[in-house]
């Protein structure tokens, strides 16, 4: 068995936005309300500074600021899983190492991006940042964007280390998702990535999910959780549906991000604007943000019946 307790990791975990000032620097003072509100809603923790974060479109010291404003605000309420990913090895290992300083209660790291990397390399740069400090380790799985295929043997190779505690799977495949379930052990986690697929993800293995989009709607993917633990299938998935609805309405705008910050603005989290090259909403996608906003908060008042 892992020595730690992975209940705090099962569940839903929000991959937070990063915050920013009007001047596009870093403000944790945003970021700090944002994850307060976060912690009022009864989702399990804080995935900070992956890709919804832009933590590869932030310098170290920028990430740093970050992480710690999170862990300072909500990090006794909030399981925080801090994002070290980077191209540099040494980077994530100073990321690590600064996690643990701070109190986050996990890494988690991408393979380095850019080169093309053996599976020897990925494994070293992982193996780098799990020695360089004592938290458990979740490999973060997304071969759209970096371009590794994890297999499965380096997959059950990591897994057997204790610290490797579980993978965050934003691959679409729920095949490969139950396979690296089956892989890793009962005792090791799988994080569903897709949002569009949380309650496939859960219903084939996963123990919870970690989600871009959760952040504007964080109460439907609790429904959609709550109505799947009561084994109550056919609620799980009409709830899933509404929320695949909105999930194409999002990914409509110039990015993602630039859309969930926009709705967050309209509800009073001013988090700026994502950097470039993410696009922000224009003041022509306005009208569209303000109907989604308002069918998102619709549909959330109907969740909470
Ligand atoms: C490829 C991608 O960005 N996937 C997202 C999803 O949450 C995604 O935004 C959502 O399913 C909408 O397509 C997450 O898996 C990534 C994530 O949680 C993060 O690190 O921010």
């Amino acid at each position: 068995m892992k020595p730690y307790n992975l209940e705090q990791f099962k569940g839903i975990i929000i991959a937070l936005y990063a915050s920013y000032d009007d001047l596009g620097e870093i403000n944790t003072e945003a970021v700090r309300r944002l994850a307060r509100y976060y912690a009022t809603t009864g989702v399990k923790g804080l995935y900070v500074g992956g890709s919804s974060g832009e933590g590869m479109l932030q310098t170290v010291e920028e990430r740093k600021q970050i992480l710690a404003a999170v862990v300072a605000e909500v990090g006794e309420e909030l399981t925080i899983i801090a994002h070290v990913g980077a191209a540099a090895t040494r980077d994530s290992v100073e990321l690590a190492k600064h996690a643990e300083e701070v109190g986050a209660h996990a890494v988690s790291a991408v393979p380095s991006i850019y080169y093309r990397l053996s599976a020897d390399s990925v494994e070293g740069h992982w193996q780098a940042i799990i020695d360089a400090s004592s938290l458990p380790f979740i490999i973060y799985h997304i071969p759209q964007t970096t371009g590794f295929h994890l297999s499965k043997g380096l997959l059950t190779k990591m897994a057997a280390q204790d610290k490797v505690i579980g993978v965050k799977i934003s691959a679409e495949s729920t095949f490969e998702l139950q396979q690296f379930k089956a892989a890793g052990g009962s005792d090791f986690l799988v994080l569903n990535g897709p949002d569009e697929q949380y309650l496939a993800g859960r219903a084939i293995g996963a123990d919870g999910g970690i989600g871009g989009t959760y952040g504007v709607m964080p109460e439907l993917f609790l429904k959609i959780e709550m109505c799947y633990a009561q084994g109550n299938m056919a609620e799980a998935q009409a709830w899933q549906f509404k929320v695949n609805e909105l999930i194409v309405k999002l990914l409509s705008f110039p990015s993602l991000y630039g859309a969930c910050k926009a709705i967050l603005k309209l509800r009073g989290f001013d988090i700026g604007v994502p950097r470039m090259p993410l696009l922000p909403c224009t003041e022509g996608d306005q009208g569209r943000i303000e109907q989604l906003n308002a069918e998102i908060i619709t549909l959330v008042e109907l969740a909470k019946g």
